[in-house]
């Protein structure tokens, strides 16, 4: 991943004029994640509070009058038919019936299987692009659903807004934790969500709680002990951040995040860093970038 200077965060790109085609698509953190159960059908279910980033890729959508999808750039390792923003595309198509097809551009500035939403983000980005420019008319309510026929996550990003989520994700009450300053790290591993869960490790029965407890309580992610176990180059990062601040791991990560009152403390401490550390400073958003340009 590179290290992108702040010039390039989403709302400062925005605030410089953009094209009507060209549409942010932030990353999230899990700012805590607990999981309570394992379901009959595998998947487990979770309390998690999700905020936005101000910080993410772009998606530039063009529509076409025959019914091709054609995605640039090409992702090594990831073909064409497997990327969310395909899918998203055939699945709003196929629903709608639309004749149209589009070309989209995407931008990719988030590390991939880092556990900030970056193909989850892509996915909702394209829903509500493509509802807009085809014409669609469907709800944010029924994109959300087609979304989580593509990940859990996608709801979350159709949203738009900072909540509290539960059941695997889609259950959620919208919350407005502070807009803290974050160092957000990217280890060098790629972590697949499902091989997190496969776990047996993995503590499964934290009780539920009410969100007026959670908020109270110091914010954990049931995920990070395993994941910690499995991956010596998330630690390292995780032990380096936590000299300076309160520091968890995303998701099932592998990206780590260290929270910060004010732009300048996260600055200082991330110029401070040792070289083969990679990462990004971002400012938390209770409503996602895509949304904020949206309603404009
Ligand atoms: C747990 C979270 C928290 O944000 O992790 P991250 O992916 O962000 O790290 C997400 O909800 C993940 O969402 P997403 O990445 O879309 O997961 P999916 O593709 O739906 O699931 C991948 C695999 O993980 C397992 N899985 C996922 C979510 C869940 N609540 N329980 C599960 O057991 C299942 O084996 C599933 O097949
Ligand atoms: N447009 C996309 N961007 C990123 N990942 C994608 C995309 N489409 C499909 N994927 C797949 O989804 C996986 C999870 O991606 P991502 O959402 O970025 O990470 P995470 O779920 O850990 O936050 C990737 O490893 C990749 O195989």
């Amino acid at each position: 991943m590179k290290t992108v200077s702040f010039s390039t965060t989403l709302s400062q790109q925005i605030a410089k004029g953009n094209p009507k085609n060209r549409f942010p698509s932030p990353a999230k953190l899990n700012l805590f994640l607990y999981i309570n159960n394992k379901r009959p059908d595998g998947y487990h279910e979770l309390q998690t509070l999700f905020q936005f980033l101000d910080y993410g890729d772009w998606l530039t959508i063009d529509v076409i009058d025959t019914p091709e999808i054609i995605l640039t750039p090409f992702i090594p390792n990831l073909a064409v038919e497997d990327n969310l923003i395909y899918r998203a595309a055939k699945l709003l198509q196929q629903k709608s019936g639309v004749k149209k097809g589009a070309k989209i551009h995407l931008d990719k500035i988030l590390p991939m299987g880092g556990g900030i939403g970056g193909g989850s983000s892509n996915a909702a980005t394209t829903l509500i692009a493509l509802n807009k420019l085809w014409q669609t008319g469907f709800s944010l309510q029924a994109l959300s659903d087609l979304g989580l026929q593509l990940g859990a996550d996608v709801p979350i990003f159709v949203h738009g807004k900072a909540a509290f989520a539960e059941g695997v994700g889609e259950k959620m009450t919208d919350c407005y934790p502070k807009e803290k300053w974050y160092i957000v790290m990217k280890p060098d591993v790629s972590i697949a969500t499902a091989k997190i869960f496969a776990d047996p490790h993995l503590p499964r029965n934290t009780p539920k709680r009410v969100l007026s407890q959670l908020l109270t309580e110091k914010y954990e992610n049931d995920c990070e002990k395993v994941v910690l176990n499995h991956y010596p180059e998330v630690e390292e990062i995780l032990l380096w951040l936590l000299q300076y601040a309160p520091t968890r791991l995303t998701g099932t990560g592998a990206c780590v995040f260290a929270e910060f009152d004010s732009e300048s403390a996260a600055r200082t401490v991330f110029q401070m860093k040792p070289e083969h550390f990679e990462g990004f400073v971002a400012k938390g958003a209770n409503i996602s970038p895509l949304h904020q340009l949206l309603n404009d």
